[in-house]
């Protein structure tokens, strides 16, 4: 478990734990369901959060994922919180519930629930990015380099068993990525997507990363000079609101294969990585529990801020849907 000091953080078990203590609290908000299971068989549990949750209402929809990578454990605390943040402020905040009423919001606090539990299963940190799938020569494919928008291509990610960004043998090798894929597929409803935005929590560096990572060039196919420039006003706008330094994601490094290259190249999803508080090495993956509230509730007004343009993202640049 945890070490004394990061007790505040939440483990697989208690984060079920939460999960269900949310649907007693909140039975008209929340719905409850698992995407299905990590390589280990842990379940993948997933909230959804609107009015009448157990109607597929014509709203916009939203994804939040969370912890796709195991040793960035405060953004588990970031996906609780927005949960929180949603249901008990329902009754009590018009903006709340209005944005909750007009939109449907996926949540999966834990995408590596198996990298978790092994990061803290000593006692000691391991620094566990990957999952904990076996590969010909070591364990873990890292779920960010394993989607199939050009994966591979560019130099992004590496094809050693042992290394970091394993892409693993193939897309969508990872359970926990194909059963995300599985889930974003089943939302294309007549034809269209119906989830319009997504937010990916990492840690850490304090950024917002919107695509491509595969390229340098700020346009490629399937991404116009419009769209990137919604991308990257929205992505500075909410800058703004926490302090985070907005970039594209390969002003950072190139990257292949990511959830936001896969959801914007294939689904046109208004894809984002946030990365978290800290902004440098020290206190780096591991920041003790004391820094959890500050550091979630500093995104409440980004998060507000991307639920509102949910609807239509290109209305941030005078643009209609
Ligand atoms: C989203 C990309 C561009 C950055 C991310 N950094 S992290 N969270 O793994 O340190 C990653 O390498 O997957
Ligand atoms: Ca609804
Ligand atoms: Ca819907
Ligand atoms: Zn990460």
């Amino acid at each position: 478990d945890f070490p004394s000091g990061y007790t505040g953080y939440h483990n697989f078990q208690e984060t079920v734990t939460e999960l269900n203590q949310t649907v007693t609290d909140h039975p008209n908000l929340v719905r409850l369901s698992s995407v299905g299971k990590s390589y280990q068989g842990r379940d993948l549990w997933m909230l959804k959060l609107s009015d009448n949750p157990a109607v597929d209402e014509n709203e916009p929809e939203v994804l939040f994922t969370c912890n796709m990578h195991a040793r960035e454990h405060l953004t588990v605390e970031m996906c609780l919180r927005i949960i929180k943040q949603y249901t008990d402020g329902y009754a009590t905040n018009p903006t709340i519930k209005n944005l909750v009423d007009s939109r449907e919001i996926w949540i999966i606090p834990m995408v590596n629930p198996d990298g978790v539990e092994y990061d803290i299963a000593t006692g000691s940190f391991r620094s566990w990015r990957k999952n904990r799938q076996p590969n010909s020569t070591a364990v873990g494919t890292d779920p960010n380099r394993n989607w199939g928008y050009q994966w591979g291509c560019c130099g992004g990610s590496s094809s050693s068993g042992s290394s970091e960004t394993y892409r693993g043998p193939s897309a969508f090798s990872a359970p926990e990525v194909a059963r995300i894929r599985d889930f974003v597929n089943t939302r294309v409803v007549g034809g269209v997507q119906q989830i319009k935005t997504h937010i990916d929590w990492h840690t850490y560096s304090e950024l917002i990363l919107w695509p491509y990572g595969y390229t340098y060039n700020d346009t490629a196919p399937g991404l116009d000079a419009t769209q990137a420039s919604a991308f990257s006003t929205l992505g500075r706008r909410m800058a703004s609101l926490n302090g985070y330094t907005p970039q594209q994601s390969s002003d950072l490094y190139i990257t292949d294969g990511t959830i936001n290259d896969w959801l914007w190249g294939v689904h046109k999803i208004w894809s984002y990585t946030f990365e978290m508080y800290p902004r440098s090495s020290s206190p780096g993956f591991y920041p003790r529990d004391t820094v959890i509230a500050t550091e979630t509730q500093r995104n409440d007004s980004a998060v507000e801020l991307f639920l509102s343009y949910s609807d239509c993202v290109p209305r941030i640049i005078g643009r209609t849907c």
